[in-house]
């Protein structure tokens, strides 16, 4: 009897799980972005933007959304931390790569980052969302120039699904619609990677 409860239990609240990585340049807004998802979809205030400090390992945010579970992995992002991007990017079901768009001089450094991730054999056919940060800030590059920049690398991605959105992590701007975005795609990718089954 224990274990039929038990079972039919964990039947009726299991849930699909996404993993979801985000990476980019550091002083890009990473932190800021997975502070605001939190205060957007959970209700209660991140941390403000003056306590944030540079990521030396990993924030994690997770979120309730459509009845599953999106669990948000930041990760620093100073040249000697890109090394461990890869070991969480090879298993996530999405990629968000955040943009300084108020930093032109580094847009190309910027570009070379995400080539590499993108020509990594294991992330082939997983959801790239760019997100143009700070759009906030009256001399920032325009989403159209960002898309420009960008989308010589989209190509290189095939058939995947990809995207560049304009945001402001710091006033919140666009930072639903980038969920949303994220929350169809891994979705529509479920056949190449499947979610994993939580029950809770
Ligand atoms: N104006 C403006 N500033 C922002 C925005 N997002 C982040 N910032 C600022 O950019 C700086 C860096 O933000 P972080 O969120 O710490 O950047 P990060 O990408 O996590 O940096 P690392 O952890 O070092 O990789 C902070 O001073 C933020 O307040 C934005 O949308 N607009
Ligand atoms: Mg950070």
């Amino acid at each position: 009897m224990y274990s039929f409860l038990s079972g039919l239990y964990k039947h009726l609240t299991r849930r699909e799980a996404y993993y979801i990585v985000i990476i980019g340049l550091d002083n890009a807004g990473k932190t800021t972005l997975l502070e605001r998802i939190k205060s957007t979809f959970l209700g209660v205030p991140g941390l403000p933007p003056e306590r944030i400090a540079p990521t030396v390992g990993l924030n994690i945010g997770r979120i309730d959304i459509g009845g599953a579970r999106i669990n948000f992995q930041d990760l620093g992002g100073q040249t000697d931390l890109q090394t461990i991007w890869e070991r969480y990017y090879r298993e996530c079901h999405a990629i968000v790569f955040v943009v300084d768009s108020s930093d032109p001089e580094r847009i190309e450094e910027c570009k070379n980052a995400l080539e590499r991730v993108i020509l990594d054999d294991t992330v082939e056919g997983v959801p790239v969302l760019m997100l143009a940060n700070k759009q906030d800030v009256p001399t920032a590059l325009r989403l159209e120039s960002i898309k420009e920049i960008f989308n010589q690398i989209a190509e290189r991605l095939g058939a995947r699904d990809s995207r560049v959105l304009p945001i402001s992590a710091l006033e919140g701007n666009g930072v639903k619609e980038a969920v949303d975005w994220l929350f169809l795609r891994v979705q529509r990718n479920k056949v190449n990677r499947p979610p994993i089954i939580i029950s809770q």
